[in-house]
C-alpha cells in the first residue's frame, strides 16, 4: 500500500515519541537552548523535606541512649519488680526498659548460666522475649546503613544543581535570590552565518541588528525602531536560532523565556514574572527578550470577566501588553518571539507599537536544505561519495531540527562502524531512521507476506515507470521500517510547486498500482492498501473539489483560504460551503477517478506481467533495488517479447528511454517531494500494513 509522505510530526509543546532521536541531543555547541528549569522548582523544597524526614528518623533511636547496668545491679532491679521487659540475644546482651520507661542495657555472664535468672523473671512477670545478635558487630556496615539514605540525599542534590547550573532560570541556586534573577542574560555567540539559508529572513531581520547596534541614531532621527517582531513557522525551523543570531550580530545580551514556563512556574506570579523580565532587558539594554510559543501566553483573551477561566494567563498577558507600550524607543529593546499558531494570537499583541512585524519562517526548501547539511557537516569528514545535494533532495519536509538530527545521526552510525568517514549509506540509513523511526528486524514478516509486499511495491513501481508523468522511481523496498511494510519512493527531478492535471492522474494510478498488483497476481486486494486508497481518495476529492477538474462538477473550487502549512488537512478547515447534492456530485466524481485510475494500473499492470513477477521475486530476495533495477526489469521483458513476436511495439522501452532518470548514486535516498498545502498527496513512500502484522497484505 502506499502511504501518504510521512510527514514530520507537528511538535506543538509535547513532541510526539516516536520522532526518533531527542532532537535536542544533537544541537551544536553555541546553539544550545536555554531550557527552562522551571518545571522542576518543587524538587528543591521536595529535598529539602526528605532530607529533614530522613535525619529526624536517624537520628530518633539515639534520643536517650540506654544505661548499661552491671548485671548484680540488673539482678537487684529484677529482684525489686522494676524490670518490666527484656530482650535476650543469642550471645547474652540484654536490652529492657523498667516500669518507670528508662531504657538498660546489661550482658550476662555466659559463664553462670541462666537457669535461675529465668525463673526469677518469670516470678516477677517480665516480659521476655529473645532475639539473634544483630551485625552490629560490623561497624562498617553499620556506618554505612546509616548513612546510605544521607549519601543518597547529597548525591540527589548534587545531580539537580548540576542541571539546574546548566539551565538558564537557576533551579536550585536560584532558590535563594531574588524572583528578578530567575531570567538571565547571556551573550550569544551565534551569528547569521550559523544560520544557514532564509536570506529573505536575515535582510528582514537585519532591521533589528541595525537598530539594537544604534538605537540613539534612531531616536535622533525621530523614527520608530522596531519593537516587537514575530517569528512564524513550523517547529524546528530555527526561530530561536534566528533569535540568538540577532542578539549575536548585535552584540548584545539575550534574554530568553517560554511562553509556557510565565504560566506554569509559579502560579500567581506570571505578571510579576513578565515585570521582572522587562526591568532585567532594561538595565541591560540595549538587549533583546525572546519568548518562545507566545501563543501560550498570547492565546487571544476570552473578553468576558469569566470565572474559572485562565485568569492567569490573561493578567499575564495585559502585563506583557503593558510592558509593550510602556517601553522607552530610544532604550533599544526588541522583543522577539516565536510561534507556529499566530491565528491563535491575541489580536492586541499584533497592535502597532507591539509586535507589529511578522516574519515567516518556513520549512527549508531545497537549497535551504543542503546548506543547513553543510553547515552542520562542519566539522565532520564526508567520504568522497557524498553528495549533501542528493541527500537534500531527499529530504522534503525536514525542518533543519530534523536536518542537523539526521547529520548527527549519521555520525553516530560511523562511529558505531568504527570509523570517522561519514559514507553515503550512513546518511541514508539516519535518513530513514529520522523519517521513519528505527529500523526494525526484516524478520517481521512471514515469508508469504514478503510476497505479497513484493508484489504490492512492484505494482506502484511499474505502474510509476510506465505512466509518463509520474516521478522516476528512485528505490523500491520490502524492508519493513517503522509503520511501513514496504516502501516505493519517486523522486522528482525538481522541486514542484504545480501539479498538472497529467500529474495527478498519474499519480493516482501509481498510489492504486500496489493494489492492482494484487489484484492481478492474487485476484483479490488485501487490508495493506488502506493508507494508498485513502490518500489516493484524498487526491481525487481535491482533484474535483478543490482543483476544478471535473468537468461534472465544473470549474468550482472549495479549497480554504489561507496557508496549511502546519498540516491541518484542508479538510478541517472546510465546513461544507456546499449543498449536499454538490457533496453527492463530488463523491461521484472522485469515484469515478479512482476506478479510471484503477483501470489503467490493472491494464498496464496486466500488459507487463512477467516484469511484475520478475521485478517481485527480485525484491524478495534483495529486499531493496533501485529505479534502475526496475526500468532493467522492464528492458529485459521488452526484449524477450521482441524475440518472441518481433514485431510488437514496445512502447514501454521507449517511455523509458525518454524518461530514464538523470544520476542515480548508487545507494543514495531518495524521496519524493512533499506536496505540501498544494495536495496533500506527497505519495511517494509506499508503505504496506499498519504494523499490526496482520495487515501484511501489500
Ligand atoms: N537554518 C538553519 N541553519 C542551521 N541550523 C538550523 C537551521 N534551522 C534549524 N537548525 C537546527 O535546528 C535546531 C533547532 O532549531 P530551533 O530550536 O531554532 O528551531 P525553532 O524554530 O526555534 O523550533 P521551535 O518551534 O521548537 O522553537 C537548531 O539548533 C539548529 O541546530
Ligand atoms: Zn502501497
Amino acid at each position: 500500500m502506499v502511504i501518504t509522505r510521512v510527514r514530520m510530526p507537528h511538535r506543538h509543546l509535547t513532541p510526539p515519541a516516536k520522532s526518533g532521536p531527542p532532537r535536542d541531543a544533537p544541537r551544536p555547541p553555541g546553539n544550545q537552548r536555554p531550557t527552562p528549569g522551571g518545571r522542576q522548582w518543587w524538587i528543591v523544597p521536595l529535598l529539602w523535606l526528605a532530607f529533614l524526614v530522613v535525619i529526624m528518623l536517624v537520628r530518633a533511636p539515639s534520643g536517650t541512649p540506654p544505661a548499661h547496668l552491671t548485671y548484680s545491679d540488673f539482678t537487684a532491679k529484677v529482684g525489686a519488680g522494676q524490670v518490666r521487659t527484656v530482650d535476650i540475644n543469642d550471645k547474652g546482651a540484654v536490652s529492657g526498659s523498667l516500669k518507670n520507661g528508662t531504657k538498660f542495657t546489661t550482658q550476662l555472664p555466659t559463664a553462670l548460666g541462666t537457669g535461675s535468672l529465668q525463673q526469677q523473671l518469670q516470678a516477677k512477670h517480665v516480659q521476655i522475649t529473645a532475639s539473634q545478635s544483630k551485625s552490629g558487630g560490623n561497624p562498617f556496615l553499620s556506618f554505612f546503613v546509616t548513612f546510605l539514605p544521607l549519601l543518597l540525599l547529597v548525591g540527589a542534590f548534587w545531580w539537580f544543581g548540576r542541571r539546574a547550573a546548566r539551565s538558564v532560570t537557576g533551579g536550585l541556586s536560584a532558590i535563594g535570590r531574588s524572583r528578578a534573577k530567575i531570567i538571565e542574560a547571556e551573550r550569544p555567540t551565534t551569528r547569521f552565518d550559523d544560520v544557514a539559508g532564509y536570506d529573505g529572513v536575515k535582510q528582514e531581520i537585519s532591521e533589528v541588528v541595525d537598530f539594537l547596534r544604534n538605537p540613539m541614531r534612531y531616536a535622533a532621527a525621530g523614527a520608530k525602531g522596531p519593537r516587537g517582531v514575530i517569528m512564524v513557522g513550523p517547529p524546528g525551523t530555527g526561530k530561536t536560532l534566528f533569535a540568538r543570531a540577532v542578539a549575536g550580530e548585535a552584540d548584545v545580551p539575550f534574554l530568553s523565556v517560554t511562553g509556557s514556563a510565565f504560566v506554569e512556574m509559579f502560579v500567581g506570579v506570571g505578571a510579576s514574572r513578565v515585570r521582572d523580565l522587562f526591568d532585567e532587558a532594561r538595565k541591560r539594554a540595549p538587549s533583546i527578550i525572546f519568548i518562545d510559543e507566545l501563543d501560550a501566553v498570547g492565546a487571544r483573551r476570552s473578553g468576558s470577566g469569566h470565572i474559572g477561566g485562565n485568569d492567569e494567563r490573561e493578567q499575564t498577558l495585559n502585563q506583557l501588553l503593558a510592558e509593550m507600550d510602556g517601553f522607552d524607543q530610544s532604550t533599544g529593546i526588541v522583543v522577539l518571539a516565536a510561534t507556529n499558531r499566530p491565528e491563535a494570537l491575541d489580536p492586541a499583541l499584533l497592535r502597532p507599537g507591539r509586535f507589529d512585524r511578522q516574519v515567516t519562517v518556513p520549512l527549508p526548501n531545497q537549497a535551504e536544505r543542503a546548506a543547513i547539511l553543510t553547515v552542520h557537516a562542519r566539522g565532520k569528514i564526508l567520504s568522497s561519495d557524498v553528495d549533501l545535494g542528493t541527500v537534500a533532495r531527499a529530504t522534503p519536509g525536514f525542518s533543519g531540527a530534523d536536518l542537523a538530527n539526521l547529520v548527527n545521526e549519521a555520525a553516530i552510525n560511523a562511529v558505531r562502524a568504527d570509523r570517522v568517514l561519514i559514507e553515503a549509506h550512513d546518511l541514508d540509513a539516519a535518513r530513514d531512521r529520522v523519517l521513519l523511526g528505527r529500523r526494525e528486524a526484516s524478520n517481521a514478516l512471514l515469508p508469504e507476506e514478503r510476497h505479497s509486499v513484493a508484489v504490492h511495491e512492484s505494482g506502484h513501481a511499474l505502474v510509476a515507470a510506465l505512466c509518463e508523468h509520474a516521478d522516476p522511481v528512485a528505490k523500491v523496498t520490502v524492508l519493513p521500517s517503522g509503520m511501513t511494510l514496504g516502501v516505493t519512493e519517486q523522486l522528482p527531478e525538481a522541486e514542484r510547486h504545480l501539479y498538472s492535471e497529467a500529474y495527478l492522474t498519474d499519480l493516482l494510478a501509481v498510489r492504486l498500482g500496489g493494489r492492482s498488483a494484487e489484484l492481478v497476481v492474487f485476484g483479490e486486494g488485501s487490508s495493506g492498501a488502506a493508507n494508498d486508497l485513502a490518500g489516493a481518495t484524498q487526491i481525487a476529492t481535491r482533484m474535483v473539489r478543490d482543483f476544478g477538474l471535473s468537468s461534472a462538477l465544473g470549474p468550482v473550487g472549495y479549497a480554504a483560504a489561507g496557508p496549511h502549512y502546519l498540516g491541518e488537512t484542508p479538510e478541517d478547515s472546510i465546513r461544507q460551503p456546499y449543498s449536499e447534492q454538490t457533496q453527492r456530485i463530488i463523491d461521484q466524481e472522485a469515484a469515478r477517478l479512482l476506478r479510471e485510475a484503477e483501470e489503467r494500473a490493472t491494464g498496464l499492470l496486466r500488459e507487463h506481467r512477467r516484469a511484475l513477477d520478475r521485478l517481485a521475486g527480485l525484491l524478495v530476495s534483495r529486499e531493496t533495488i533501485d529505479g534502475s533495477a526496475v526500468l532493467d526489469v522492464l528492458r529485459q521483458e521488452g526484449e524477450q517479447r521482441r524475440e518472441s513476436d518481433g514485431n510488437l511495439p514496445e512502447r514501454a522501452v521507449e517511455d523509458l528511454r525518454a524518461a530514464t532518470p538523470p544520476v542515480r548514486v548508487p545507494g543514495e535516498v531518495p524521496g519524493q517531494e512533499d506536496q505540501g498545502g498544494a495536495t496533500e498527496t506527497g505519495a511517494t513512500e509506499t508503505g504496506a500494513a499498519t504494523g499490526t502484522g496482520t495487515g501484511a497484505g501489500s
